[in-house]
């Protein structure tokens, strides 16, 4: 595996490690965020624009351009996932960057999907730990009575997790980040993350890369597949989990969704 230090996630930064993990630590609260979101983007952007300036890039913080409609490699990234979090001085903040590769498969080019996701990285630099495609490893199987948790955001649960939970049995773990929860799906912290009602391509690419490399299940909620440098790039949803119960999830998403005539 690679360096983990196992802590619970979305726990509290103790103020004496303040200036350790973040990119800003002289400033406070919003202002803290801002100002980590924009040195992110300023530092990936960089040594994205030396390493491969033919490139195109999609991230959170900058305007998007229809060139990566046509290019062969497109990086997604989302400099500081969990802003909120980061400009709270806690630990579940992200970094992600995600590579994106015209026929990437043999299967792209017969699929109206002309490239995936083919390489990956998520750090979580709150926890000292970074996950990436080449070396994160699959979980032994789960077993059929284990306990299920169910990573939330802590700050807007979707409409559809309580109908989850309750049909997993399961224990909520709210945290902030998208990059956090995928995460604590791959390291077994968790057993499944929902999440619905919005959010965009950056938010997800990286870690669901991850999550793939590691055997997971990745989709939609209505289980179709999670689809990246679409020209919108708004992907409001998604379940990352252990493939034994993703069958489960799904049915009781669709099942709530019939019933309440909600989508999230
Ligand atoms: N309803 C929504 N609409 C748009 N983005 C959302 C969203 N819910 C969550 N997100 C984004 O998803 C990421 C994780 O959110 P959460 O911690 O609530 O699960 C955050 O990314 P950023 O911090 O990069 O903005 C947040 O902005
Ligand atoms: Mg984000």
């Amino acid at each position: 595996m690679p360096t983990q230090r196992l802590t619970s996630p979305g726990r509290q930064v103790r103020s004496s490690s303040r200036s350790a993990p973040g990119f800003t630590p002289d400033v406070e609260g919003k202002a803290r965020g801002k100002a980590g979101d924009a040195k992110a983007q300023e530092r990936i952007a960089a040594l994205l624009a030396e390493r491969f300036p033919h490139d195109a890039v999609l991230s959170e913080e900058a305007r998007d351009s229809a060139a990566r409609l046509s290019a062969d490699r497109v990086w997604i990234i989302d400099p500081l996932d969990g802003t909120r979090e980061y400009s709270e001085d806690r630990a579940d903040w992200a970094v992600h960057v995600a590579l994106w590769t015209r026929g990437a498969t043999p299967a792209d080019a017969a699929t109206d999907f002309p490239g995936e996701l083919t390489a990956a990285a998520v750090a979580i630099p709150g926890e000292d730990v970074v996950l990436d495609t080449a070396s994160v490893e699959v979980l032994p199987a789960l077993a059929d009575d284990a306990p299920i948790r169910l990573a939330v955001s802590r700050s807007r649960p979707p409409a559809i997790t309580e109908a989850v939970r309750e049909g997993l049995g399961a224990e909520l773990v709210p945290m902030g980040s998208a990059g956090v929860k995928i995460a604590a799906v791959v390291r077994g912290q968790v057993e499944a993350y929902v999440h619905a009602g919005g959010q965009y391509q950056w938010d997800s690419a990286a870690p669901v890369a991850i999550a793939r490399a590691a055997g997971l299940h990745t989709s939609r909620i209505d289980g179709s597949p999670l689809v990246y440098n679409e020209a919108d790039p708004y992907l409001p949803d998604l379940v990352v989990c252990r493939p034994e119960i993703a069958d489960r999830i799904l049915s009781l998403i669709a099942s709530h969704t019939a019933t309440s005539g909600e989508d999230s």
